[in-house]
């Protein structure tokens, strides 16, 4: 029997139902949901009630009591996690997990960490250098998070030992899988980003950048179909409007842009470095410094700001232009438009550049290249298409 029939009877005991959908292997995704006869739209697929839910009131006691005050939901549920014993009453659950390998293979803080920079020669560079502006900061800020919450956990002395390790992968595994979950409790004591909870079945849908509404109430979770399925279909839920440097990061995998409406490129490594000092100073001062993106149908309001200045608005006159909300006419757009592809042919060398680099780089899994050298290739190609758009 395949573990998720197990997890199945399982969850059915706790009151879960599942309606016309199953877990099934997918290729490159690990488990999924599919549609095991055609589905049509709003009929609610699944249903799990709030009493088989994981949540910081589930948490063993004893673990509880021993974390300093204060410590993250987020936290504390993966140290329940880790804590778990094959006899634990969740095992049919922990059973279809994924690995630690597949989560230290596609999450970018578990991939490979600084060397040892006694050695000579150096260590190679690291993967994490690679991964795009948006991205790398929302890694530093995990970065920061884990820290945080590895040290509450290394606090806990009475409790058996975890590795930092070992807690990575249940922190990384919480940080995949948890729902936003508020109550009027959760919502008075708790932070927005610490209302979470973990759901048995519910955890097993893969995102797709539109898919079935998700949906709590005090009862229970439900899940509803969007659209109508065919049978055998793979039916997916939204995790947020989230562009690929995102889910990179907190998913691990990238989606193709023509499957991801929410997809946008960084261009603050392309248009920044043409900003004199002055320029620079002018922006900030009106909260335009940086910040500058495009996605497959537009260049960001911020980054016409931006371009307005280089195409030489003087400043009294740009001034106005942001306080007005104005694009001071076609002639200056004309020229906004050519300033932004020639910045935008030259950006394009560096993105090739990085392209080759990662090509030719052995540090790391083939995984975790891939899908920078993936995500570098879509940037290179929204790039490509933005040049031809917007070019004479
Ligand atoms: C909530 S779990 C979904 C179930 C998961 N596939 C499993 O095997 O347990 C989230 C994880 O599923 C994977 N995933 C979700 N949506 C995906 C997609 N569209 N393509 C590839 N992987 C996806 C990622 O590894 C992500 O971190």
């Amino acid at each position: 029997m395949e573990v998720y029939d197990e997890l199945l009877r399982w969850a059915q005991d706790r009151g879960v139902e599942l309606h016309g959908v199953a877990p099934r292997s997918i290729p490159g995704r690990g488990i999924g949901m599919v549609a095991t006869k055609p589905l049509k739209a709003n009929e609610r697929i699944l249903l799990v009630p709030t009493s088989a839910l994981r949540t910081i009131d589930t948490v063993r006691p004893k673990l509880k009591a021993a974390l300093p005050k204060g410590t993250k939901v987020h936290a504390t549920l993966a140290a329940d996690l880790a804590l778990d014993k094959p006899t634990s009453k969740y095992w049919p659950w922990n059973a279809v997990v994924p690995s630690r390998e597949s989560i230290t293979a596609s999450l970018p803080l578990a991939w490979p960490a600084a060397g040892d920079h006694s050695r000579l020669p150096p260590p190679p560079p690291l993967l994490t250098k690679y991964l795009p502006k948006p991205a790398l900061a929302l890694l530093h800020k995990q970065q920061s998070n884990f820290t945080r919450d590895w040290t509450a956990i290394q606090q806990a002395s009475s409790l058996p030992t975890i590795t930092r390790q070992e807690y990575l992968h249940f922190w990384l595994l919480t940080n995949t899988r948890t729902f936003y979950h508020e109550t009027r409790r959760t919502a008075a004591t708790l932070a927005r980003d610490d209302r979470m909870v973990l759901q048995p079945v519910a955890d097993l849908f893969n995102h797709a950048d539109a898919g079935c509404e998700v949906a709590f109430g005090a009862a229970s979770f439900t899940v509803t179909a969007d659209r109508a399925y065919a049978e055998g279909e793979e039916v997916y839920i939204c995790y947020g409007q989230h562009a690929n440097d995102f889910l990179l990061v907190e998913y691990g995998f990238v989606l193709p842009p023509a499957q991801n409406r929410w997809d946008e490129v960084c261009l603050d490594d392309a248009v920044l470095p043409e900003l004199s000092e002055r320029f620079r100073g002018v922006l900030e001062a009106k909260g335009f410094l940086g910040g500058y993106v495009l996605d497959a149908r537009t260049v960001c309001y911020r980054t016409q700001v931006a371009l307005r200045l280089l195409a030489g608005v003087p400043v009294g006159e740009w001034e106005r232009l942001v306080e007005e909300g104005e694009d001071g006419g076609k002639v200056l757009q004309g020229k906004v438009d050519g300033l932004l592809v020639r910045i935008l042919n030259k950006y394009r060398g560096t993105v090739e550049g990085t392209i080759r680099e990662l090509e030719g780089l052995e540090v790391g899994q083939p995984y975790q290249r891939e899908v920078l050298c993936t995500r570098w290739q879509q940037i290179r190609t929204l790039i490509d298409q933005t040049i031809e758009r917007l070019g004479p």
